[in-house]
């Protein structure tokens, strides 16, 4: 299983680097480089004996090939090269790794290993480790073609939506499939003659534009959409250019013919500048003039689409245990972390324990973007799954597994994984805002650090993006980490690690995380408008932000049962689980940790009286001034806005 080595295994860099002082010390030249060339001179020695001594027994010398995955215990290594476990302990300790035998080793210090043994290395990728199928690769017999993928790119305006909508309308199966039309990030159609087509339904917006271009990386090709009133503008041109980058092949679709007066053939000529030839101009780029609201050569589209997937011979074995890509999810009021995945691997089933990202479970319910339950869904169908345990990122892989405890395995791997690279991108430092704002004026700050938690990936993904974009020649911004769900202690502690500001979009601290947020003077700054984050970043790197208004926790009620009372509507029967409240607070309504409803307390009673205060532990009755969808089991968090001294 595995856990963290006492001390962190050496990057193939600065093993190299170590190469490089070695150099030196044979130059004669300090103190600690000598002592490590004598290491090595020792180190030298024992191979060459150990050479002497097989060449002496006779044996032959043999190199192996070694795959190593991305994480390995130091045992199934010692297996794979068919040496003694005791024998990796000691080489990993040579090189300055303390591991037991059932810890596990990152891949970078496993190929080393591998390298000092003169073996060969063979590295695999992470899925197919996981899954236990590392070198399984599917053979000609096991594949079956699948449906291809398709992103549709373009500028703003230019009828991204508008051409997802009437693509989605052309599904020859949707009216008799009987459910209904639901957002889940993708969508499959199904053409009049019987193929399908998924696409992958990213929002149009500027801010979004990296999902958009890991999007790139589930598709199999860009529909890239531009008005022909309007031409290529600059968004076409960064699509073609994700398009490239991702060696994904395109196909232009030239929008909104139907207008009067428009000239398609402008829009030929100004790909030509970005490297686009379409066929018509004698290049192998397909172009089809199209109207999304006219809904003309919508049928020629997706011709086209099923062409390049000919062209593309996109196959998948449906016969394993599925893998694939996190396209959406979201922490549902009512459902818990919910998540769409596109399968491009295998077949995924409803009771299937899947690992995606660094979150786990097993796959309780099954539905496809038509609401439909389903028991299967083979490559290329995107569904949305419920039964994980967190709420993973977009783009995140995910794989099914054969039980929990390998789950388990993969999900504290990816997790230290995920931990180890974020305390790598933070550098150095700590303090909290004011120190901060401090140190920017000083002129010894040069960057702020964010970390976002937000409760729906959209929102996490436009807050990182506007806030990557902040800064100026002084001060730069800088995002950490943004995710979904409730801030955590690790994010505490990341932000501590790193000097950076929490911003919660609509989510809340988990009660341990608040705690240790106050001990380790961190601030955690609460917003539900986006632009107001980012005007509160600009102020902070501009050295205006004084916390003139602070928000102060006082305390949680767990709502208990809740009543309906004449003339004042639903009423909280409620007990005091932390802090107090206070009448004239101000109060949030928090389901699953997600804020849904900010506001003011409108009555506190103790029994049949109105109270100034209820203290932890006590029981009460609260209800919300213009608010009444609350239920038991909703949380009540009671906060003061103080006024502080201008920094
Ligand atoms: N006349 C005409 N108008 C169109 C056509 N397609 C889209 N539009 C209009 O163009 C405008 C923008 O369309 P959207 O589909 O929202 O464009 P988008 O690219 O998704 O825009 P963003 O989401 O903002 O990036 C809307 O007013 C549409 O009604 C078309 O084929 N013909």
């Amino acid at each position: 299983m595995p856990v963290p080595v006492k001390k962190a295994a050496p990057s193939t860099d600065r093993r190299r680097e170590g190469r490089i002082d070695v150099q030196a010390a044979i130059e004669g030249e300090d103190e600690r480089s000598r002592s490590i060339a004598s290491l090595r001179r020792a180190r030298d020695r024992e191979r060459r004996q150990q050479e002497l001594q097989r060449l002496r027994s006779g044996a032959e010398r043999v190199v192996r090939d070694v795959v190593v995955p991305e994480a390995i215990t130091v045992q199934e290594l010692a297996n794979r090269m068919a040496a003694r476990g005791g024998e990796v302990v000691k080489a990993l300790f040579r090189m300055g790794v303390m591991a037991t035998l059932t810890q596990s080793i990152d891949a970078d210090t496993a190929e080393l290993v591998v390298q000092e043994f003169g073996h060969r290395v063979k590295r695999v990728s992470e899925s197919d480790v996981e899954i236990g199928l590392e070198g399984a690769e599917d053979t000609d017999t096991d594949l079956a073609a699948r449906p291809p993928v398709v992103t549709i790119m373009g500028h703003v305006d230019h009828g991204k939506t508008s051409l997802l909508d009437a693509l989605r309308k052309t599904d020859v199966v949707a009216h008799e499939a009987g459910g209904i039309t639901q957002h889940i990030g993708a969508y499959q159609i199904t053409v009049p003659d019987g193929s399908k087509v998924t696409f992958i339904d990213t929002p149009g917006h500027e801010a979004f534009t990296a999902m958009r271009a890991r999007g790139a990386g589930v598709t199999d090709m860009v529909v890239l959409v531009v008005a022909a009133d309007d031409g290529v503008m600059p968004q076409t041109v960064e699509a073609i250019r994700h398009a490239k980058a991702a060696g994904v092949p395109l196909i232009v679709a030239v929008n909104k013919i139907d207008k009067p007066g428009v000239k398609p053939e402008r829009v030929k000529q100004e790909l030509l500048q970005h490297e686009i030839v379409v066929e018509s101009l004698g290049g192998d780029t397909q172009e089809i003039e199209v109207s999304a609201t006219q809904r003309i050569n919508l049928d020629k589209l997706l011709e086209a689409i099923s062409l390049q997937a000919e062209v593309l011979d996109l196959k998948a074995n449906p016969n394993r245990a599925a893998e694939g890509t996190v396209i959406e999810s979201k922490l549902d009021r009512g459902r818990g972390p919910v998540a769409t995945v596109l399968v491009q691997k295998g077949t995924l089933k409803q009771g299937d324990i899947v690992v995606a990202g660094a979150e786990w479970g097993r796959v309780r319910a099954m539905l496809d973007d038509k609401g439909r339950q389903l028991k299967d869904a083979p490559p290329s169908l995107p569904v949305e799954i419920l039964g994980l345990s967190g709420v993973p990122s977009a783009g995140d892989n995910f794989i099914a597994v054969e039980n929990e405890a390998r789950a388990r395995e993969v999900s504290e791997f990816r997790q230290r994984r995920a931990r180890d690279k974020a305390a790598a991108a933070a550098g150095a430092g700590r303090g909290n805002l004011t120190d901060m704002l401090a140190r920017i004026q000083a002129g010894e700050q040069k960057e702020v650090a964010v970390v976002v938690k937000a409760d729906v990936q959209g929102s996490a993904e436009a807050i990182g993006v506007t806030l990557g974009k902040l800064g100026n020649d002084e001060v730069k911004v800088r995002v950490l980490h943004s995710a979904v769900g409730q801030i955590t202690e690790s994010d505490i502690q990341l932000a501590k690690a790193s000097d950076a500001v929490i911003v919660a979009f609509n989510v809340r601290a988990t009660s341990q995380a608040r705690d240790l947020a106050a001990k380790e003077g961190v601030d955690i700054r609460y917003y539900s408008i986006i632009y107001e984050v980012a005007d509160d970043i600009e102020k902070l790197y501009k050295g205006k932000l004084a916390p003139v208004q602070r928000e102060k926790f006082l305390g949680y009620a767990q709502i208990l049962q809740v009543f309906e009372v004449k003339k004042i509507g639903k009423v909280a029967g409620c007990r005091v689980t932390e802090g107090v409240v206070k009448r004239g607070a101000g109060v949030r309504l928090l389901r699953d940790g997600v804020v849904i409803h900010q506001g003011d307390l409108s009555t506190l009673k103790r029994f049949k009286d109105d109270v100034r205060e209820v203290g932890n532990g006590l029981e009460c009755g609260m209800s919300f001034a213009n608010y009444d969808d609350i239920r038991v089991g909703d949380q009540i968090e009671c906060y003061e806005v103080e006024t502080v001294a201008a920094a």
